[in-house]
C-alpha cells in the first residue's frame, strides 16, 4: 500500500501487476461474463450535455451492485485502499464508485479527461482488466497522456490482474481500438461535493 501512495504522489499514476487475491480475480471476472444483462451504452457527459457516441465511447457499462457478493468483495478491497490512501496521503477521499465496462471488438474510447464534464470530484481513477489470455494483436491499450496531452506517459495493455491508477485530472488517456471483447472494471475515488 505504502509503494501505491508514494508513487501517487512522485508521478501520479501507478501500474500494478496483479495486486488483487487470485480468487476475487476470477469471480470478477465470471461475473462480467456471465451476462450482459444490465448493461447500458455509456454515456459521455452528464444531465442535459449527456450524449451516447459510439465513434467517441463505444463500451457498455453496468455499475456495481452493493448487494452482490462479488461485487461487494471488490468494493471492500477499494474501501480498504480509500482508507490506506488517505492516511498517507491526505487526499480526503470520500467515496469510490465504479462499473464494469464491456468493449466489443472494434471499439474503444478516444482522449479524453474524467474531469471534464462536470465531474470534477473525481480525484482518482482506477481501472482494473478482467482479460486473460490477451495478446498484442488485441489492441485495446489504454494510452496514458502528459498533462499537456500530446506526449505518451504509459500504454498498458488490458491484461488480466493490472491494475492502474492515476489522478484523474492530471492525465488525458485513450482506449486504442481493441479487436476482442475488452473487459474492465474503471472507478473513481471521489472528494464530497458535485
Ligand atoms: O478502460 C480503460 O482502460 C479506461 C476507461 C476510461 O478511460 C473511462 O472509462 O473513463
Ligand atoms: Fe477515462
Amino acid at each position: 500500500m505504502n509503494i501505491i501512495a508514494e508513487q501517487l504522489q512522485d508521478t501520479g499514476y501507478i501500474v500494478l501487476d496483479n495486486p488483487l487475491p487470485a480468487s476475487l480475480m476470477t469471480a470478477l471476472r465470471e461475473r462480467c461474463q456471465e451476462s450482459q444483462a444490465g448493461f447500458e451504452a455509456a454515456h459521455i457527459g452528464r444531465g442535459t450535455d449527456k450524449k451516447q457516441i459510439n465513434s467517441i465511447r463505444g463500451d457498455v457499462i453496468r455499475w456495481l451492485d452493493e448487494s452482490h457478493d462479488t461485487d461487494q468483495a471488490y468494493l471492500a478491497w477499494m474501501e480498504n485502499l480509500r482508507s490506506k490512501l488517505n492516511e498517507a496521503l491526505y487526499l480526503g477521499l470520500f467515496d469510490y464508485e465504479c462499473h464494469y465496462a464491456i468493449y466489443g471488438a472494434g471499439t474503444g474510447y478516444a482522449k479524453h479527461s474524467d474531469v471534464l464534464n462536470g465531474k470534477k470530484n473525481r480525484v482518482l481513477t482506477t481501472v482494473l482488466y478482467l482479460n486473460e489470455n490477451w495478446q498484442r494483436s488485441d489492441g485495446g491499450e489504454l494510452v496514458l497522456f502528459e498533462p499537456e496531452g500530446i506526449d505518451v506517459l504509459a500504454t498498458v495493455a488490458p491484461k488480466f490482474g493490472t491494475m492502474i491508477i492515476f489522478l484523474s485530472e492530471s492525465f488525458p488517456h485513450e482506449v486504442l481500438i481493441s479487436h476482442s471483447t475488452r473487459r474492465s472494471i474503471t472507478g473513481w475515488f471521489r472528494v464530497s461535493g458535485s
